[in-house]
């Protein structure tokens, strides 16, 4: 039986043992392999289609995410809001995105991500719908909950994606590419919201997000396809003759169970654990210093509010290129390995910190250079810890991998970014809350060094990795 054929077979198979509620979600059938000329014209076709479709998708996810704290002053104002309360409800955001990053990609790296992205994207639309219809802060909160569920089904169906039409040694490229996606979602959430501000009122930065989500949602079912074997192509490891090594010696095109995910590819594997726990200190600086980023610059540097808001818009954009240059590094330089640039990034992010924290007041102009450098360096690690993921299990498991570094990098390091650091600021003064980004940069590299080696792709001469 030809490999193409075989894979064929077991998803069909898969497919007859599944169905009902939620049958349109499973992975598409194989269909038959086109003939070669096909094929050629095909397949630069679809990967830039389905390119498109989750960059544009993941990008909107983030209009439905970041348009809560544009919101904010006008619910303090308008609904009589504390800032505590806003807290809370960004927590639930926080906590249900991290959770439903890894459990939603047990059922996404099992799902086709044409239907499961589109769906979370329009659900998490719909509840946006609701916020401006409750006065209620316990309300805000459970839909601030579901929101951040729904989140969840945006990057691991983006990693199914990448992982079965962008083979391992193009992958950090591609990815940092995308990954492009949630900078620019985010930043251009503020001049949507403003607009929407002036055109409908504070409840108009819900509705807005809302209705371009929805579409965006039927955007991603027109665009989006599931693996290049389901349009008639080839797997993309043949196409381009680059094998992973986490796929070495197993049939890569079996869609797996629950318990193979977890327990046979994901949980047991050292490698996952060990960048996870890196992926909670860096997210740690991540939102420590951007969450905290127009506080401290307005009350430690006496920057003005719309000065500290720059800073905040610097942060976001600075991490464009700095992303893009890490995917690169990686692919180019290190060959497939993610870990040494992201070490070397955070040797940088620790010097920028250092000068964030010392600069004395008085002089913006380094202030807002120091936090350009830090968004420029921070992204990098973020991107690359989410393609070691993907790298380090096979295709048919990477969403929850990569969900599992979320959970930690959601869980705790944001926890660490916003109680820690606000607890240890209001103890102990602001030395205290760089004392913890410093250790966080630290430990991240500590972590980072556990999987200096790691290489993911096959050498051209393993057969093994063919088989
Ligand atoms: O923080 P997330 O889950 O939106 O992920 C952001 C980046 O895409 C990580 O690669």
């Amino acid at each position: 039986m030809s490999e193409n054929s075989k894979a064929t077979s077991t998803s069909t198979a898969a497919q007859a043992k599944k169905g009902g509620l939620f049958s349109f979600f499973e992975p598409a059938p194989h269909i038959p392999r086109l003939p070669d000329a096909e094929v050629a014209k095909l397949y630069p076709k679809y990967r830039l289609q389905v390119f498109m479709s989750i960059f544009i998708g993941y990008a909107t996810y983030y209009l439905t995410r970041s348009n809560f704290p544009m919101a904010a002053p006008h619910l303090i104002r308008n609904l009589g809001f504390t800032t505590a309360d806003i807290g809370n409800v960004r927590a639930a955001l926080g906590l249900a995105y991290g959770l439903s990053k890894f459990v939603m990609a047990t059922w996404s790296d099992r799902s086709n991500p044409r239907y499961f992205m589109a769906a979370g994207l329009f659900l998490s639309g719909v509840v946006n719908l609701f916020f401006p219809l409750t006065t209620s802060v316990t309300i805000m909160f459970i839909l601030m909950f579901l929101n951040g569920w729904f989140q969840g089904m945006g990057w691991p169906p983006s990693g199914r994606t990448m992982t079965h039409w962008f083979s391992v040694s193009e992958r950090g490229t591609k990815m940092a590419i995308w990954n492009c996606a949630h900078n620019i979602g985010g930043g251009i959430i503020a001049p949507i919201c403003i607009w929407a501000l002036f055109s409908f009122g504070w409840q108009g930065m819900f509705y807005v997000p809302a209705v371009i989500a929805i579409a965006i949602s039927f955007f991603i079912i027109a665009t989006l396809r599931d693996t290049p074997q389901s349009v008639g192509l080839p797997p993309i490891e043949e196409y381009k003759n680059d094998y992973p090594v986490a796929a070495k010696g197993i049939d890569a095109e079996k869609e797996l169970s629950v318990k193979e995910i977890l327990f046979k590819y994901v949980l047991n594997n050292k490698y996952v654990w060990t960048i996870a726990i890196a992926n909670a200190f860096v997210y740690c600086v991540r939102y420590g210093v951007v969450d905290w980023a127009p506080t401290y610059l307005m009350h430690m540097k006496q920057l003005s509010v719309k000065n500290a808001g720059w800073g905040y818009f610097i942060y976001e954009y600075a991490g464009i290129p700095g992303t893009l240059l890490a995917g690169w590094l990686s692919d180019k330089y290190f060959r497939g390995r993610r870990s040494p640039v992201s070490f070397i990034y955070m040797i940088a992010v620790l010097a920028a910190v250092f000068v964030y924290w010392k600069n004395p007041a008085g002089n913006p102009l380094v202030d807002i250079i120091a936090l350009a450098t830090i968004g420029f360096l921070i992204y990098g690690p973020v991107m690359l810890i989410g393609v070691s993921a993907l790298d380090m299990v096979p295709k048919k498991a990477a969403g929850t991998a990569a969900g599992f570094t979320g959970l930690f990098g959601y869980l705790f390091g944001t926890v660490g970014a916003s109680s820690g650091i606000g607890y240890a600021v209001k103890a102990f003064g602001w030395d205290a809350g760089f004392y913890i980004l410093i250790g966080s940069c630290l430990l991240a590299m500590l972590f980072l060094l556990f999987t200096w080696n790691y290489k993911p792709t096959c050498e051209a001469d393993d057969a093994a990795c063919k088989a």
